[in-house]
């Protein structure tokens, strides 16, 4: 089926992005992530790499690949991240391989990091990067999102609020701001910036092609 972007009718496929969600803990990014993968046909998630524990109900290799911190370290030796950083005490990195083998065939790949990542992520790859802030509707409302999804403990929780003032200070680098006051609507705005960003003419590789065949077609 078609998805409606020029390059699915010349045959010519679309240049994929890299679609980055960043917000203070809490604030919603892993809900999103889940409903943008399940409703965007072809969106690839990174699978990041942590050194953190993992929490009841998560799974090695699908919600991260949690090794330890003599690992993480060989895998930054070796050059096997796109980007990495330190995050509430414990590192975190984008496994480059994968992104780079999703990209080089149009995928859109989509990143749940923190704002040092996207930094990272924008000096190397520019405009292929589109990045959204998520914004909680207030400081109450994250604080019970932490609490209800009692996966952290209390200290790991007053962590998390204590640092969440410096990660919302990054908003102004990120090309979109998104509020999730409620999910369906916070939804149904970073899938429309996701969509619009895919049809943008620079994205459609084959553009001239395409158009150039139909006028021929129309003149002769
Ligand atoms: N709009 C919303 N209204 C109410 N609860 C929400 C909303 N969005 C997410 N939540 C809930 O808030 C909690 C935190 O959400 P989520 O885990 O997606 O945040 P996160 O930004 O990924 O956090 P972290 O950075 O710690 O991984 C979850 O229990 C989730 O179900
Ligand atoms: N720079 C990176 N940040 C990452 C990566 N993977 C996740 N994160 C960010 O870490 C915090 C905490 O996540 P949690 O799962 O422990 O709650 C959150 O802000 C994530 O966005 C990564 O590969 N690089």
């Amino acid at each position: 089926m078609s998805d409606g972007t020029a390059g699915s009718y010349s045959g010519v496929e679309r240049r994929g992005l890299m679609f980055v969600l960043s917000s203070p803990s809490g604030a919603g990014k892993t809900t999103l992530s889940r409903m943008l993968v399940e409703q965007m046909p072809g969106l690839q998630m990174s699978v990041s790499a942590t050194t953190r524990p993992m929490r009841p109900g998560e799974v090695d290799g699908r919600d991260y690949y949690f090794v330890d911190r003599p690992k993480f370290d060989e895998m930054v030796g070796a050059g096997e991240f796109l980007e990495w950083a330190n995050v509430f005490d414990n590192r975190y990195g984008t496994p480059r391989a994968p992104v780079e083998a999703a990209l080089a065939v149009g995928r859109d790949v989509l990143f749940d990091i923190d704002w040092q990542g996207t930094q990272q992520l924008r000096s190397r790859a520019g405009s292929d990067v589109v990045s959204v802030f998520i914004l909680p509707p207030s400081v109450q409302a994250l604080e019970h999102r932490l609490h209800t999804r009692a996966q952290d403990s209390h200290e790991v929780i007053r962590g998390r609020m204590k640092k969440a003032g410096d990660e919302m200070s990054h908003f102004d680098a990120y090309d979109y701001i998104v509020v999730n006051d409620n999910i369906g609507v916070a939804f149904e705005s970073v899938r429309s910036i996701l969509r619009a960003e895919q049809l943008k003419r620079e994205r459609q590789v084959g553009l001239d092609a395409f158009v150039r065949g139909m006028r021929q077609q129309l003149e002769g």
